[in-house]
């Protein structure tokens, strides 16, 4: 495998509020890369700043060996950089049907929709089943597998997944942890943030502390390490 993200020395915020300090890492070496570490540390702030939602300050951020760092979320999108935000933010009033559609809308995307939504039906069944229905009539669970199917319908070469569990009874979690792992290895890369340490640990092998807007560990592979250790390293020794 080969790194197809490289982020270097990124400064980033909101306004005059500088969240994100000098941080650098990578994704792709090593397969998936989980993100872990305390509330409000700057975990969203990375990824929005990666896919082009917020500006950077200063640094670098480079996919598949070109500098996207002052590319527009439209362009990063089109380069098949998919990034799955926080909260399932989607049309309320279209069907699951038309996300397929309008996840499919990039040129690069376009040639693949019918063989991407046999993968979907295939990795979500349940959606099949209620491919007419309205967004805004769909449970929090079924909701976030539309967000992340969504996101394969764009036919990512890395997809980032904020936080996929976050509020789901854990019945539901389950279901779409294992859905998270079949897309894994379906061959697609991904970024991870969850606050579950043993999904984060399941699923990837190189992980990042962020804390206080820089990274502050990397746990590479064949480092063992623990959830007891990962939990030390959130709440102090
Ligand atoms: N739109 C915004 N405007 C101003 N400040 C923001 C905005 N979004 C986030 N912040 C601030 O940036 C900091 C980092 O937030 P961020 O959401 O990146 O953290 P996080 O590590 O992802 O946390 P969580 O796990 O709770 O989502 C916080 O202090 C937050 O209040």
């Amino acid at each position: 495998m080969s790194v197809i993200l490289t982020v270097e020395g990124l400064t980033a915020g909101y306004g005059r509020v500088t969240v994100l300090h000098d941080l650098s890492m990578e994704a792709g070496r090593f397969g998936n890369v989980g993100l872990f570490g305390p509330n409000g540390h700057g975990k969203s702030t990375l990824l929005r700043t990666v896919s082009g939602l917020l500006k950077a300050k200063s640094g670098s951020i480079t996919f598949d060996g070109e500098d996207i760092t002052r590319e527009s979320p439209r362009a990063i999108v089109g380069r098949g950089l998919i990034h799955v935000p926080q909260g399932n933010r989607l049309f309320p009033d279209l069907s699951i049907a038309d996300c397929m559609s309008l996840g499919a809308f990039s040129p690069r995307a376009r040639p693949h929709e019918a063989e991407n939504r046999e993968k979907v039906v295939k990795i979500f069944p349940k959606l099949a089943e209620r491919w007419r229905q309205r967004v805004r009539t769909l449970s929090g669970g079924e909701r976030q597998m539309v967000s992340i199917a969504t996101a394969l319908m764009s036919h990512p070469r890395l997809l980032i997944l904020d936080e996929p569990t976050l509020g789901l009874a854990p019945k539901i979690k389950d279901e779409l942890c294992a859905s998270v792992q079949e897309i894994s290895k379906g061959g697609v890369p991904l970024i991870v943030v969850e606050q579950d340490i043993e999904f984060l640990l399941e699923l990837c092998p190189q992980l990042y502390l962020v804390n206080h807007g820089t990274v502050e560990t990397e746990i590479k592979p064949g480092q063992s390490i623990e959830h007891s250790e990962i939990m030390s390293m959130y709440f102090g020794h």
